[in-house]
């Protein structure tokens, strides 16, 4: 194969991942936007939406409780309202989150120059009411030891359909940044107590996550 050819194949998936900028499609590409903390990192444009909305769907496939009935007291993985990466079947869009993953990884990579792999990724649907109190992801006495290979955490909004739901994450000066949920922005942030956090009630509407953890701990790397 070619140069050329490869590096047309390579750029023809990651147009599908990422939206590339045409005069016909208007489409921004990846925004890195401020957050006023050099821990938080926030990029708009990082999820293609046209697969933000081919993961809405399949989160609304994978969790048919009817509307109206889960628990706004219960977490979405207490409720039966996620569905783990290692459980989707393979096909594209698989493939498309399994580039997706690593992508991020590179992200993280370059924002905080530490060489992270994916480990778990859940795609998370919190219904109207849902929220999260403030906590870390690394994990606390008694949680699973699992937990503890966390060291970044990452967020992707596939929908902004609804109000409320921005997570809010504490920063190294004493505030915190309020992420406003946008369709295909990613946020991260270190996993541990640095950077406490939690999302706020979600009002009128599904709000759909994709979420990420990151290892620099090549053992836990779950491709
Ligand atoms: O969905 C979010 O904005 C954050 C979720 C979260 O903190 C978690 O799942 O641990
Ligand atoms: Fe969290």
């Amino acid at each position: 194969m070619s140069p050329a050819t490869l590096e047309r194949l390579v750029l023809a998936r990651a147009s599908a991942l990422i939206p590339v900028r045409t005069a016909a499609s208007g489409a921004a590409g990846v925004q890195k936007v401020e957050t006023g903390s050099a821990m938080i990192h926030r990029f708009d444009g990082a999820l293609n939406p046209a697969i933000c909305a081919r993961l809405c769907a399949l989160s609304h496939s994978r969790t048919e409780k009817p509307e109206g009935a889960a628990d706004p007291a219960k977490l979405p993985w207490q409720d039966s309202d996620t569905f783990a990466f290692d459980h989707w079947e393979e096909g594209e869009l698989r493939h498309l989150i399994g580039g997706y993953r690593l992508m991020v990884g590179q992200l993280i990579c370059l924002a905080v120059r530490e060489i992270v792999f994916p480990h778990f990724t859940d795609l998370v649907r919190w219904r109207p009411g849902k929220s999260m109190d403030e906590h870390k992801d690394d994990g606390y006495p008694g949680d699973d030891e699992l937990m503890s290979c966390r060291h970044y955490s990452a967020v992707t909004y596939c929908n902004d359909n609804y109000s409320g739901g921005e997570t809010f994450i504490r920063n190294e000066h004493g505030g915190y940044y309020v992420s406003a949920p946008r369709t295909g922005t990613l946020v991260f942030y270190p996993s541990d107590e640095r950077a406490t956090h939690g999302v706020k009630p979600v009002v009128g509407g599904d709000r759909v996550t994709l979420s990420t953890w990151f290892t620099r701990d090549v053992r836990h790397y779950r491709p």
